[in-house]
């Protein structure tokens, strides 16, 4: 089994899209193929130390699911199933996608909310990352100035991608033993 976990939601795919992105930089023992959580169940999450957690924000400022208006369940649905999990001992990295542009009063809202999911139940979250290079009003995922995970805007910014990515791993790399 590979040491890392790698789940999504996604509405359209971009953020399968960039899980595929993250799994193709590392070998199979390092990070497991991506698994959208429509298809998980809490035992698959259970099983890993680290997880990256990867979410879109949809409807005002809303996790991926069916009252976002998704076609498909998402991590809305998936979330309760997780109510009574215990992250406590594992490293969580998350990453969104958002739009800036469109929605620049809920940028990447949704990644708070994984965020915290994943807090309140004991989880340690790495990977903050800087709110320079983005323009937008409001995000309820900065917390003390930073994004609580990696920020990404494929709509307006996906020439960015790439870079971000790297420089994003290389944040966590210490915290998840990742040769980057
Ligand atoms: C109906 C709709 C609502 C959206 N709402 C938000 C939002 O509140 N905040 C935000 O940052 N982006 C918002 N977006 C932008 C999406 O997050 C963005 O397009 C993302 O890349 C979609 O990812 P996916 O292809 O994985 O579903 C919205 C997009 C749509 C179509």
């Amino acid at each position: 089994m590979a040491r890392i976990g790698l789940f999504f939601g996604t509405n359209t795919g971009k953020t399968r899209k960039v899980a595929k992105m993250i799994k193709k930089r590392f070998d199979e023992e390092t990070i497991a193929d991506p698994m959208n959580v429509n298809k998980a169940t809490p035992d698959d999450i259970a099983k890993y130390q680290f997880l990256i957690l990867g979410t879109p924000t949809l409807g005002e400022g809303e996790l991926p699911g069916l009252s976002a208006d998704c076609e498909n369940e998402s991590w809305e649905e998936f979330l309760p199933q997780l109510e009574s999990a215990d992250f406590s001992g594992k490293t969580v990295a998350l990453y969104g996608l958002g739009d800036q542009v469109g929605y620049p009063d809920e940028f990447l809202d949704a990644m708070k909310e994984l965020h915290d999911f994943v807090v309140e139940r004991g989880g340690k979250v790495v990977g903050a990352w800087p709110t320079e290079g983005y323009e937008f009003e409001h995000s309820e995922a900065v917390v003390d100035g930073k994004f609580v995970g990696l920020a990404l805007d494929l709509d307006n910014q996906s020439n960015l991608t790439e870079e971000r990515l790297s420089a994003w791993l290389k944040l966590i790399a210490a915290d998840f033993d990742l040769t980057v």
